[in-house]
């Protein structure tokens, strides 16, 4: 058997290019548990402690994801007295571009110093984690800890309350009571960067650190459509009606509990702007000049001690971040056209 989905491999990755063969690898991983098991032994370990990432410093300073081979990872356990089996408790990520499995491993039953230690890194809070993290580790570390969340809150079926049984990758959840399979979930959200021509609205929650504005956004209702979604929370949060929507791209975002994010342009009647806050959502909503914007997105998060705290847009790995990018390099381009400098 093993043999024969060594050799499959062999042959996809002869006739497909390296991404096909990577992605029909995964798939392989994901429904054949034994495949799975036998792609633990040369595996790639993300470790978090009660959902932390583990993170290293590397020689250049910067921190990165700690990644741990099988064999490491089984001395590592060993010495802070875990079975190396508990290494199959492992859930599938992906794999890296050289077609190596990753997984994630939630230790946070072990020791956190006794295994920063052994690791020589540190866990960190993922929101943390972000501002540390080169932008193409951010989506991993969250992917991580979103698998790592579902399986640790659908340990039951919703139908009958018995115990949910996973499959070897982590793809899955069986009740094996009612037959019921549940798939690891997200929950669309649209985001949208609303223009009137010349400025933008964006909005802060009570929550938000301060001085932090941000793009409107808000969770889908079951049976929705983007556009309709879109529509309504503008209409909700800040009582305006917008037009001309245009899909920019999406994001995975870990909080509160994986969100699905949806971001999209849309416009405004210049001669209707008059926001009409909903107060019980909002801290407050403004339009913002190009000039306002520009100087934002050049600057750090501003410090939160600063009273009255300076104006800041979300940093580059929130999607919120692509939308506002787009409308300043939009507006500039415009600008250019017009010859305003
Ligand atoms: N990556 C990014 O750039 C950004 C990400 N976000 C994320 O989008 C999420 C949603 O945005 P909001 O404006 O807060 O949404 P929202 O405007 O829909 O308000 C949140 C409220 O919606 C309700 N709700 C409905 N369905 C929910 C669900 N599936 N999960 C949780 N609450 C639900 C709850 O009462 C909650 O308090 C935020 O939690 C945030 O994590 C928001 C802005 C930027
Ligand atoms: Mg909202």
């Amino acid at each position: 058997m093993l043999q024969s989905f060594k050799l499959c491999n062999l042959v996809l990755s002869r006739s497909f290019s390296g991404y096909v063969s990577r992605m029909r690898y995964l798939t392989r991983l994901k429904e054949d548990d034994e495949a799975c098991r036998e792609a633990l032994k040369s595996g790639n370990f993300l470790l978090y402690h009660k959902l932390s990432p583990l993170l290293r410093k590397t020689s250049s300073s910067i921190y990165k994801l700690a990644s741990l081979k099988t064999s490491d990872l089984e001395q590592i356990l060993e010495k802070v007295g875990k079975d190396k089996l508990f290494v199959n408790e492992s859930f599938l990520l992906g794999c890296t571009d050289m077609g190596e499995p990753q997984f994630s491993l939630e230790v946070g039953d072990i020791d956190r110093s006794a295994l920063e230690q052994e690791c020589r890194g540190m866990f960190v809070d993922l929101r943390k984690a972000f501002f540390m993290l080169p932008g193409p580790e951010s989506p991993l570390a969250a992917k991580g800890q979103a698998l790592l969340r579902w399986h640790q809150t659908n340990c039951f079926c919703s139908a009958t309350g018995q115990p949910t049984v996973r499959n070897q990758s982590g793809s899955l959840r069986v009740c094996h009571s009612s037959g019921i399979t549940y798939y690891p979930k997200m929950a669309p959200v649209v985001i949208v960067l609303v223009s009137d021509g010349s400025r933008c609205l964006l909005a802060r929650q009570a929550m938000f650190p301060p001085g932090m504005y941000s793009a409107l956004s808000g969770f889908c209702d079951m049976g929705e459509s983007v556009e309709e979604a879109l529509r309504r929370e503008v209409a909700e949060e800040v009582g305006l009606e917008v037009e001309n929507l245009q899909y920019s791209g999406s994001q995975h975002w870990p909080f509160p509990q994986s969100s699905f994010m949806l971001a999209c342009h849309a416009t405004v009647n210049p001669d209707k702007t008059q926001v009409n806050i909903d107060k019980a959502e909002l801290e407050d909503a403004r339009w913002f000049t190009y000039e306002e914007i520009s100087e934002a997105l050049q600057k750090p998060p501003s410090d939160p001690r600063r009273d009255p705290p300076v104006f800041w847009v979300p940093p580059s790995y929130a999607i919120a971040n692509q939308l506002i990018q787009e409308w300043a390099n939009q507006q500039q381009l415009s600008r250019k056209l017009h010859g305003i400098k």
